[in-house]
């Protein structure tokens, strides 16, 4: 009990006792808004500061987490912030096809919980999409989601300063959202993308005009450090707007919805224990996440009825919440070592004059800023294409350093990865600190769909999560082609100057197959598969009339009133992209859609 006690105080950090010493906004039960909005994450902080602007509204945000303290805002401890209380620490069920190194082949799908949601634990990567994706959305009949549509919502978030893209009309400067390339640079990094041109890939910014091609990272950082979602647009705020009430700890459980007109008229939740309501004049947005929003609505009676009546939980409107969920899955690796020192990221290279100069001189060059030492992205086209030209199916995350990069005390943990795989990979890394890096293959447009839905009607209860990674086998294919290209870059002059080689430890349950065989690769596939969570789709947007759309594109939940969803869970199809840069463009949409609905009213 004692040992509980004092890992929940340490969770909590110190930020968190402070802020609810100070600051505790106990709310005041029966309390009245004009806007509830269910979740502080990406998209939800959009939309709360957003809503806020309008003096004459008032606005809650409620948040089941605390605040975020120094380890988030610290880079390199990205991976080290899965193993606390700022993740909600879901697993998927059993997989048939995918994880097999992991724990009873549960893949690991973390969530942030806590102001700023996951944006405050995410890898920080800035990446918005192709215009195909978004003009396919649009084309699907979600009108007003065009990329000329989008764009300029991704700009008005966007505070760039990327060094030679000054003039470029696909960055703004004025935003509340820093970007910036990542200010920790390896040679590692330099030599890869220095050996993806030489392979053919040309230098983009794959936020610019065209993606395909190699670049540094972008990353929602400032002067080095995180710019979560709640830094950018909550707390340059929250305390000139006495309109807008932030409610962390506090656990939505339920919308209150009035059956008859099916109309959204407040929430339930858990603050220390209590039970509250509140009510909403206007509107209640669900901006929870991919896994929550949908759990939520489910909870409230809106949801499918087969799996509504078998839990008891009375239907409103039926409508495939959670039916389709989509996510990117990866393959970690392939590995290669190096001949180079002192360039992978191992928590020994951190020195005490790294530490000091990170955090009192404000100095953003050290490997503290690393963000997980993920340094450059290429967008590549895979043989096997079916789109467009100008449509990447593969990227590969050049990341220096590998599961070994934090000695096995956050990663692997993380990853629900088993011993015996990072024992066999990566501990004889860990043990003689050889340099090494990694090139994570990941596809963008999966054909396989997996499933949300509940196991019971208790709110406090994971979610069932299925993303039946791998089902369609041509998933698999794609991955390989990222695999093959990424040795044939490993074989250029930039990388062969560094004696760059695939490491040649067998992957444990592939020693049936010639190494480095397809099936050796396809086996391993199946082995280190890696999500880069940008799960969507389980609040599916689309027209009326769509049978797999929960949300119309006004995010309104159809055949409900004053409700909405705006958050990644709308998305209808994975994008060309990581998720984040698109969860505040839908906070964005979603302030302009609420804004217009509600103006002059
Ligand atoms: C480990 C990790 C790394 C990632 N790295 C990247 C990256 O580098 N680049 C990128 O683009 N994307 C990345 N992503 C994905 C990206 O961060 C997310 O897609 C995006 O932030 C989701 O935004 P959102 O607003 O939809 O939801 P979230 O940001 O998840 O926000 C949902 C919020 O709702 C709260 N909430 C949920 N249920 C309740 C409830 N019942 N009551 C009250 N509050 C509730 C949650 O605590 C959370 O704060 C990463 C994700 C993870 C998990």
């Amino acid at each position: 009990q004692q040992n509980r006690l004092l890992t929940q105080i340490e969770q909590l950090g110190l930020v968190n006792v402070i802020e609810q010493t100070i600051r505790p906004n106990v709310p005041k039960q029966g309390a009245n808004y004009d806007f509830i909005i269910v979740g502080a994450g990406a998209a939800g902080c959009t939309l709360a500061a957003r809503l806020s602007e309008n003096p004459k509204w008032r606005v809650a945000l409620i948040e089941a987490g605390g605040v975020e303290n120094i380890a988030h805002h610290t880079p390199v401890l990205t991976g080290q912030l899965l193993q606390t209380a700022s993740n909600w620490g879901y697993r998927t069920v059993p997989q048939r096809l995918a994880c097999r190194g992991m724990h009873n082949n549960e893949c690991s799908v973390p969530r942030g919980k806590g102001l700023g949601g996951t944006s405050s634990i995410s890898n920080m990567i800035y990446n918005r999409g192709n215009r195909r994706d978004f003009d396919g959305w649009a084309a699907a009949g979600n009108e007003g989601w065009s990329y000329a549509d989008v764009l300029p919502l991704f700009l008005r978030t966007e505070n760039a300063q990327l060094k030679g893209l000054e003039h470029s009309p696909y960055h703004n400067h004025s935003g509340p959202l820093s970007v910036e390339y990542v200010r920790y640079r390896s040679d590692l990094a330099r030599a890869f993308v220095d050996a993806s041109a030489q392979a053919g890939h040309q230098r983009t910014d794959y936020n610019g005009e065209s993606q395909l091609g190699v670049s540094y990272v972008q990353a929602t950082t400032r002067n080095g450090r995180r710019h979560s979602a709640f830094s950018a647009y909550i707390r340059p705020v929250r305390d000139n707007r006495s309109n807008l009430d932030i409610f962390a700890f506090s656990r939505v459980t339920r919308v209150l919805i009035d059956e008859t007109t099916k109309a959204a008229y407040g929430i339930e939740f858990n603050y220390m224990r209590k039970s509250y309501t509140f009510k909403a004049h206007k509107e209640v947005i669900l901006s929870a996440g991919a896994f929550n929003s949908p759990q939520l609505l489910m909870l409230s009676g809106v949801g499918p009825e087969d799996n509504l009546k078998a839990i008891g939980v009375p239907l409103i409107q039926p409508l495939p919440v959670g039916r389709r969920l989509y996510d990117h899955m990866c393959h970690f690796g392939p590995t290669f070592v190096t001949n180079t020192t002192g360039q992978t990221l191992y928590p020994s290279r951190i020195s005490v004059a790294d530490i000091i100069s990170f955090y009192l001189a404000g100095n953003p060059g050290t490997w503290l800023s690393s963000i997980g030492g993920v340094e450059a992205l290429a967008f590549l086209k895979s043989p096997r294409s079916k789109l467009p030209a100008d449509w990447p199916d593969i990227e590969l995350v050049m990341v220096a350093g590998s599961l070994a990069s934090d000695e096995g005390t956050a990663l692997k943990l993380g990853a629900n990865i088993r011993d015996d795989i990072y024992d066999a990979l990566y501990r004889p890394l860990q043990l003689s600190q050889q340099d090494h890096f990694t090139l994570l293959v990941m596809q963008f447009h999966p054909k396989s769909i997996g499933r949300l839905w509940l196991r019971d009607r208790n709110p406090l209860h994971w979610p069932k999560i299925d993303p039946k990674y791998f089902i369609e086998p041509e998933d698999v294919e794609f991955i390989l082609d990222g695999i093959k290209e990424s040795i044939r870059i490993s074989r250029m002059p930039a990388l062969q100057a560094i004696g760059a080689r695939l490491l040649d430890r067998r992957v444990p349950g592939c020693d049936e197959h010639e190494f480095a065989s397809d099936d050796y690769w396809r086996c391993s596939i199946r082995t280190l598969s890696y999500t880069l969570h940008h799960q969507v789709a389980t609040c599916r947007m689309g027209p009326e009339g769509d049978p797999t759309a929960v949300v119309s594109p006004q995010l309104r939940v159809h055949g409900m009133r004053k409700l909405r969803v705006v958050d990644t869970s709308i998305i209808p199809l994975p994008p060309t992209a990581h998720t984040n840069a698109a969860a505040y463009m839908i906070g964005e949409k979603g302030s302009d859609l609420i804004r217009a609905d509600w103006s002059g009213k």
